[in-house]
């Protein structure tokens, strides 16, 4: 087996704009980047970098203009819609939003048995895979006959991490999935995606703004500013020994509990500021 599960090389993505006149908008800038077998790559950056947009890159939502995505060894970035579906037990996603992410007329049951029904798996394995699904990720077997609005934000995302893990993927894109989240419900999310990676071995492509997010999740980190990666490396030596000052101002900006330290920090940061790198 290769040890790249996911190997993106120079990929470049760009959105088409309206009128004749106007070139499309890249948004990314040859991208390269690898996610191995069971790690948990994080993709941080302010606003607007483009992480989104990588993330749909690898699930075939934005079509990539140059470069290549490759999945265990495959090549996926010019896949039709139907080669892509054959992909989908493979790649699954955790988006942001739990209230939206959700359809809201489907009980639980059936939120998590399509995926199955879709694969053909028959309704009594499908059924007994659904109550797996809602041990694994800390809810109750009852779950199974209520709507998605019965439930809490962070409740509403066990259930979407459930109905990602149905079809028993190797990787899962995880879009900012604790960001709508408040700070203790986003703490036992992070702890359920690490308890399910050390049981399943599944790889998670994690992106978020937050450093401190991407701090706990991540093996490998990607720092990306305007569409391109700025740094990448080792979780742990990116953020004991940033190279770029972008990185070190994004370390800086991220919240420490102790206010003098804080305050240290902020005065450093403003330092960088000045010195011109933002
Ligand atoms: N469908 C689209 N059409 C045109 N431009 C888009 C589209 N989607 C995103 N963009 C633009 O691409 C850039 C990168 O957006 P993207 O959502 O990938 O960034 P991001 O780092 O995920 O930001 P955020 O953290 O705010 O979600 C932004 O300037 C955005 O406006």
């Amino acid at each position: 087996m290769s040890d790249r599960l996911l190997d993106i090389r120079d990929l470049v993505v760009e959105y088409p704009v309206k009128g004749f006149r106007h070139s499309p908008f890249r948004v990314l800038h040859g991208v390269s980047l690898d996610v191995r077998p069971g790690e948990t790559v994080g993709l941080v950056g302010e606003s607007g970098s483009g992480k989104t947009t990588l993330g749909r890159a690898v699930l075939g939502l934005s079509p990539a203009t140059a470069g290549s995505i490759t999945y265990d060894g495959r090549e996926i970035s010019g896949l039709s819609r139907r080669d892509r579906r054959t992909l989908a037990g493979e790649i699954q996603v955790v988006f942001q939003d739990p209230y939206t992410s959700l359809n809201p007329s489907l009980t639980i049951e059936q939120i998590l048995t399509e995926p199955l029904v879709v694969r053909q798996v028959k309704p009594e394995e499908a059924s007994a895979r659904v109550r797996r699904l809602l041990d694994q990720v800390g809810l109750p077997s009852d779950a199974r006959s209520r709507l998605p609005r019965e439930f809490s934000g962070g409740q509403r995302q066990r259930i979407a991490i459930a109905r990602a893990l149905a079809l028993e993927p190797r990787l899962i894109v995880c879009d900012e999935p604790v960001s709508a989240l408040d700070l203790s419900t986003q703490a036992r999310v992070l702890d359920l995606f690490r308890e399910i990676q050390d049981r399943t071995g599944v790889a998670y492509l994690f992106v978020s703004h937050d450093l401190t997010v991407i701090r706990h999740m991540s093996h490998r980190v990607a720092v990306m500013r305007h569409g391109e990666i700025v740094e990448w490396g080792d979780c742990d030596q990116v953020t004991a020994r940033p190279n770029h000052p972008y990185t070190r101002q994004l370390l800086l900006a991220a919240p420490v509990p102790d206010p003098d330290r804080q305050q240290q920090r902020r005065a450093e940061r403003q330092e960088l500021q000045k010195a011109g790198t933002e």
